[in-house]
């Protein structure tokens, strides 16, 4: 059986891989105790014990548990921005790099949650050169307060008066450089983010201003092109235009692992908004986790995934 060891097993994204591996067969968890499971030493033999280890932890410890790997073995897939554009690792985004590329990985970085959304409309309507590379994006993006992690949700919890919460005020979020990188960009994009008061979900927009866009496609070729592009996806999918006009993220939603995309357009067609709509746990975290596993254990890839 394949062993697979969650370092940073009791936070928020660590428990909810731990879910969607509950009951499957295929794999047995490696667990370290309340006590112990900060202990380097405990985690080192863990470390290098299991056939897969899954870092959720904050960057700093992810870098220090790959350095406790010490066989060539153990296969690592890190939840954390510490080895999202850092060479000899994979991005764990197989819809984009390629299912094949992940499956061979020793090391894969999972993708940002608000990358993912930006990533998903992006990056393949540049590389098919329907919108420019050169071309300064701007992405704005609410999410639920889970993805901060515990303390996130323990301010949110203390302080249920807050209804917006913008943030990265001073740019550079750290999740620019994946997002650039990733989709080819000669620029790296204007990107403000701020937490809404829901436990989970996100909603992720790239407005684009197409009249004044020298080399970009018209809104129906992007949605079809994106359409084209995830086609055999189970999990990226077109959502529905909506018949009310609005789209809504309910503080209810439980999410589930797929993420949406959604391409609006005026009747002119001279501006368009790009919109993802995931789960911050789901694809931007959790459920990308188990899915790179399935993957790269040589499983079907939606196996314990929520869709
Ligand atoms: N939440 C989300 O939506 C997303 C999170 N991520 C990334 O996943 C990683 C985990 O985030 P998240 O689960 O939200 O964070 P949490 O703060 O909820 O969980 C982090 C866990 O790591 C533990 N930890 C911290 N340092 C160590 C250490 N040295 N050794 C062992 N355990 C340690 C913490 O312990 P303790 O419980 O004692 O604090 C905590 O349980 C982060 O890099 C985050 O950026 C990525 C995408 C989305
Ligand atoms: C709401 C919130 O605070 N979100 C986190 C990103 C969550 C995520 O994708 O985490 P990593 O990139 O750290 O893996 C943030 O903006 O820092």
């Amino acid at each position: 059986m394949t062993s697979v060891f969650i370092d940073g097993a009791a936070g928020t994204t660590g428990l909810e891989i731990a879910d969607r591996l509950a009951g499957r067969p295929e794999f047995s968890l490696l667990q370290l105790d309340e006590a112990r499971r900060k202990d380097a030493g405990a985690r080192r033999e863990a470390l290098n014990a299991a056939d897969f280890v899954i870092l959720c932890l904050p960057d700093d410890a992810a870098r220090e548990a790959v350095a406790m790997i010490e066989n060539d073995r153990t296969r690592v897939i890190d939840a954390s921005t510490a080895h999202r554009v850092a060479p000899g690792w994979v991005y764990g985004f197989p819809e984009v790099v390629g299912h094949g590329t992940v499956a061979e990985a020793m090391r894969v970085s999972n993708p940002g949650c608000y990358s993912t959304g930006f990533i998903a409309l992006v990056a393949p309507l540049v590389r098919d050169g329907l919108l420019p590379a050169d071309w300064p994006y701007s992405c704005h993006a609410v999410s639920g307060y889970s993805g901060g992690g515990k303390s996130l949700i323990e301010r949110f919890k203390a302080d249920p008066d807050i209804a917006w919460r913008g943030y990265a005020l001073s740019l550079g979020h750290k999740h620019v450089p994946e997002m650039q990188a990733r989709c080819g960009l000669t620029v790296a994009p204007l990107f403000s983010p701020a937490v809404v008061p829901a436990h989970r979900g996100m909603v992720v927009e790239v407005p684009l201003p197409l009249g004044a866009m020298s080399g970009a496609a018209p809104v129906d070729e992007l949605r079809a092109a994106l359409a084209d592009f995830y086609a055999a996806s189970p999990i990226v999918v077109m959502g529905d235009a909506p018949a009310d006009g609005e789209m809504l993220l309910r503080a209810s939603d439980q999410g589930d692992d797929r993420i949406a995309l959604f391409v609006f357009g005026d009747a002119d067609g001279s501006q368009a908004r790009l919109v993802a709509r995931l789960d911050n746990l789901g694809k931007g975290a959790s459920g990308a986790c188990v899915q790179n596993l399935n993957i790269m254990a040589g499983l079907p890839e939606t196996a314990g995934l929520r869709l």
